[in-house]
């Protein structure tokens, strides 16, 4: 990949803050610290050893205190205990309010890292490093943080937006394929939900983009306008709406059924590849309600499969998904309430749909057999 200009896309949503897309961007680190930070806790996976061992090298160069914290990888790190164990370190490092985090690793990494910083003191800084595309398109931006509890996904957070986001490109090179085609599925949502030249740009590369890592100079291009147009979308949304009053909920397009699914196979399914599957089910639930035209839902089958994302779940567990579903927090008590669309960059509600309506979405995505997890693997 060449190095060419980065480029910034800003964020103002309690605080403004640069999103920078680019590659070798540590340099910028200090200036998204801002002033008068003196310790730092760096939070990463194993998998991200290095990188963050060379972050901690850098702030220590630039006459920072730095510390490294390790978490476990993937949805294991979005626990109380490992909130716990962050705190702990804070506390015996005595850090202050001047002081900050930096998350290094892919949307769980920052999920938890934010929750750290935006409870520890009662809010500190915290700049994130994400290191998969799911991460620099949606996780890292916008404030959204959280943990998992034994009943479900994210019920516990904070919205606390970052002082700044760094999506070095150059991290994809390492990331496995499927979780670079997980990434995609965020991709496609903010397509279907606010900017069609999105899913344009996924179509005509689908073979490339599965085939990660990308094989050439013109892949880099794509990927690089993916993340630039997928930024923007969520730092215009997030910019109006931080908390999720309305607008912001749409980027939950697929979600309600996502997380769901995520619980119920004990989060070894990747966000991404649920949140296909949920998409899919989003469309059929918004054509049977005579609110999408079939051409659209069409295009998110087509789109997914494409780039080797599912499209179905398991026929036997509508029950089962139900029950963990009412739990989502666009729930208003007993009323369900799912984002659908009503064409493409037209998204609406759907609130307290008739339960028959939602077991027939349902069996439109249904399969007999266990749907695979990892359809591109
Ligand atoms: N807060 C938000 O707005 C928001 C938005 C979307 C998703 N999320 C959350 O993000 C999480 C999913 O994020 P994810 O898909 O990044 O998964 P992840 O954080 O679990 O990372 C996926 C895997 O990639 C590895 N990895 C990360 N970077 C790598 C690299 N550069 N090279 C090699 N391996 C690398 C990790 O170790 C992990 O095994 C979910 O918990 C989801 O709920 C949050
Ligand atoms: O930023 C948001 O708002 C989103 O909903 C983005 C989602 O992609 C993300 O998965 C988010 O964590 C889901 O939030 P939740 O409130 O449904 O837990
Ligand atoms: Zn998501």
């Amino acid at each position: 990949m060449t190095d060419p200009q980065p480029s910034v896309v800003q964020v103002t949503a309690e605080r403004t803050y640069d999103v920078v897309i680019g590659s070798h961007l540590l340099g910028e680190l200090p200036r998204l610290l801002g002033t008068g930070v003196r310790k730092v806790l760096i939070v990463h996976t194993e998998a991200l050893e290095a990188s963050a061992t060379a972050v901690r090298e850098d702030l220590l160069a630039e006459g920072y205190e730095a510390l490294l914290a390790v978490i476990p990888d993937a949805e294991g790190a979005k626990s109380v205990d490992v909130v716990a164990f962050c705190w702990q370190i804070l506390g015996q490092s005595d850090f202050t309010r001047s002081d900050a985090i930096v998350s290094i690793g892919g949307g769980a990494t920052t999920d938890v890292a934010g929750f750290v910083a935006a409870t520890w003191l009662r809010g500190i800084t915290v700049v994130h490093i994400p290191t998969t595309l799911l991460a620099m398109v949606d996780a890292a931006v916008g404030g959204k943080t959280g943990i998992n509890t034994a009943e479900g996904k994210n019920l516990v957070g904070a919205f606390h937006s970052p002082g700044g986001v760094l999506c070095d490109l150059a991290a994809l090179e390492t990331l496995p394929r499927w979780d670079f085609v997980a990434g995609l599925a965020e991709i496609i949502k903010t397509g279907f939900i606010a900017d069609p030249a999105i899913l344009d740009l996924v179509e005509a590369n689908a073979a490339a983009l599965q085939a990660w890592p990308a094989a050439d100079e013109h892949l880099w291009s794509v990927v690089r306008e993916l993340v630039e147009r997928s930024v923007a979308v969520k730092a215009r949304v997030v910019s109006e709406d931080l908390k999720e009053a309305s607008l912001r909920e749409i980027l939950n397009y697929g979600h309600t059924l996502a997380h769901a699914i995520e619980q119920v196979e004990r989060y070894s399914w990747r966000h991404g590849a649920a949140v296909a599957v949920g998409m899919v089910f989003a469309a059929e639930l918004a054509r049977l309600a005579g609110r999408l035209d079939d051409e659209v839902v069409d295009r998110h089958r087509s789109i997914l499969t494409s780039v080797g994302l599912p499209v179905t779940y398991r026929g036997d567990r509508w029950e089962q998904l139900l029950a963990v579903m009412r739990r989502d927090k666009k729930s208003r008590g007993d009323l369900l309430r799912f984002v659908v669309l009503e064409d493409l960059a037209k998204p609406a509600r759907l609130e307290g749909p008739d339960p028959t309506l939602l077991a027939a979405a349902y069996a439109e995505i249904s399969a007999d057999a266990p749907t695979s997890r990892a359809v591109a693997l």
